[in-house]
């Protein structure tokens, strides 16, 4: 089932249908949160029962939450203490009912309300071994301030482990950004769907290891075609990569024409053709300025390659047109852009090439800058084209500032494939795949090993790939973002993040690929 990644608003209304039309009582979805949380605790910390617990807690349900895994803790003989921002009177509902249920148990409470109190509270803190974190959930509005900014800055403070129930305090659910004072987490336990702000970058950094807790939403909610955001997970993809037919010749895995390279950017075209190979194309054809066709000769091996004309500045002229159309006869898929220079004339061709074609193109790198004018020209093309930015790319084709892509990723890969018709890889720490209906995959594989010059054709060549072997542009986009991601996860095993160039990255496409086939058995 697809794992979908939620807003605070989303969240509240499946919990609010759980209740409403499913007759779930709120109490009980509380109960199974606190619940979770504590087997989670458990799984992380063996001892626990030995252990010295804080449990720090808001006033609303997030801290009901708080109450109850306060509850199953002092159930097991946990010493558990609980530090309440607010006064014990103030905490109405669910949440209340759980307060007064720990008050009747004995469980030692401090109120928290002022500074001062909460500093006479700190050694609460100070001496446990672990701290739960039941401050603020999804009913966060704006940045943590006063109290709340205050108790988060001395949890952060206390050197403790910290778990985190739903999200880390003072995160926004919805964003990837980290608005103010915030919990760093350990790990957080979050209740029925992962929210966004646990998922994205930069926030996702507080949260540390995300755990997604079964509060028993039912079934039917928690598949919402509603909900547009999803994980990327391995057992999806498994038909991604097609059978071999032990029938099979070289022509019956497809053909992808590579438009690449100039000079002192050959490694891109290199390394996009490679990439396309290792995935398990057929034949790819690297077609590049003719100057440069003998040292890509001596380079590659397997990859055939097509000498073009060329502009003074040794670029693809715009007379390699006719051969270009030539090659592209019966080639599904052609991936352009790697290394191809930002020349005028140059980028002239890759405009008039990507719209003359009824192929497939993977568009990236100089690619991408060469559509800029045209973009909504993009919707007209036979087959959408996927193009592969990174924030800054896309924010220049888009005319506005990269930090506004950085700050609102989902909602911008969502106007941009559904606006123009394309498919969007935004690329990046936790890379996201939009269709042009508006769905949004995440990858979470990947590391910062792979923020190194390459990665990126390495992408665009496994994608135009895994499209030349017939696979659907929506698996194909998630499959390749996986694979990529999950082979510099093993390049940075094999020789570290801080070593790891792109070729790694290549190398390791052959395990990436059998770790996911074995997902299939
Ligand atoms: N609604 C439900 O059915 C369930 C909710 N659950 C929990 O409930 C949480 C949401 O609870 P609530 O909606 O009560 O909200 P929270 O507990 O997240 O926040 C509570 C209060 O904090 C205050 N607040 C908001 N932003 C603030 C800020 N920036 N600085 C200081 N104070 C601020 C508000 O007055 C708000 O009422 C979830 O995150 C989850 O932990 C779970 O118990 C599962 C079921
Ligand atoms: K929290």
């Amino acid at each position: 089932m697809a794992v979908h990644v939620v807003t605070a608003g989303q969240m509240r209304e499946l919990d609010r249908r759980a209740t409403e039309e499913y007759g779930i009582p709120s109490l009980l979805l509380m109960e199974n949160a606190g619940l979770q949380a504590v087997l989670e605790l458990e799984r992380a910390f063996p001892r626990v029962t030995q252990c010295r617990v804080a449990v720090v807690c808001g006033k609303g349900n997030n801290g009901g939450d708080g109450f109850v895994a306060a509850r199953h803790l002092f159930n097991r003989g946990v010493a558990v203490e609980v530090v309440l921002l607010a006064r014990q009177t103030e905490t109405k509902g669910d949440a209340g009912t759980n307060l007064e249920i720990i008050r009747k148990l004995g469980v030692p409470i401090r109120e928290a309300t002022t500074g001062q109190t909460l500093q006479a509270s700190r050694y609460v803190v100070e001496r446990a071994d672990v701290v739960v974190d039941a401050i603020l959930g999804t009913g966060t509005t704006g940045p943590a301030t006063g109290l709340f900014a205050d108790a988060i800055e001395l949890l952060n403070g206390c050197g403790k482990p910290i778990v985190a129930l739903d999200i880390p305090s003072g995160l926004n659910s919805d964003e990837g950004v980290i608005p103010g004072p915030c919990i760093k987490a350990l790990f957080t336990v979050t209740f029925g769907l992962p929210k966004r702000g646990v998922i994205l970058y930069p926030a996702a950094s507080c949260a540390g290891r995300v755990v997604t807790a079964d509060i028993g939403l039912p079934r039917q909610l928690l598949s919402d075609s509603l909900l547009d955001v999803s994980l990327v997970q391995a057992e999806d993809l498994a038909g991604a990569l097609p059978p071999r037919d032990p029938n099979a010749h070289k022509g019956t895995y497809g053909h992808v024409l590579v438009l690449a390279g100039s000079p002192g950017k050959t490694g891109a075209a290199a390394m996009c053709a490679v990439s396309a190979l290792r995935i398990g194309t057929g034949l790819v054809t690297l077609a590049l300025p003719e100057s440069l066709n003998d040292a890509m000769e001596a380079k590659l091996t397997e990859v055939m390659t097509e000498p073009l004309p060329e502009t003074g500045e040794r670029t693809v002229a715009f007379a390699a047109l006719d051969r270009i159309l030539e090659l592209m006869k019966g080639k599904r898929v052609v991936a352009i852009g790697p290394g191809l220079s930002t020349y005028p004339e140059t980028a002239e061709l890759v405009r008039t090439v990507v719209h003359a074609s009824e192929a497939q193109f993977v568009v990236d790198a100089d690619g991408i800058n060469a559509l800029g004018p045209n973009l909504e020209m993009l919707r007209t093309l036979s087959c959408p084209p996927i193009l592969t930015p990174h924030p800054g790319e896309l924010a220049r084709l888009l005319g506005i500032d990269r930090d506004e892509v950085v700050r609102n990723r989902i909602p911008i890969a969502q106007k941009v494939a559904t606006s123009f018709g394309v498919y969007l890889v935004l690329k990046g720490a936790r890379t996201l795949i939009a269709n042009p209906e508006g769905h949004v995959a995440i990858n979470m594989t990947g590391n910062a090993g792979m923020a190194t010059g390459g990665t990126g054709d390495v992408l665009t060549g496994l994608i135009a790939g895994l499209l030349a072997q017939g696979v659907s542009a929506d698996l194909a986009t998630r499959a390749a973002v996986y694979l990529h991601g999950l082979a510099g996860d093993l390049a940075a095993e094999a020789v570290g993040q801080e070593a790891m160039v792109a070729s790694d990255v290549i190398a390791q496409v052959p395990e990436a690929i059998r770790q996911l086939k074995a997902h299939a058995i």
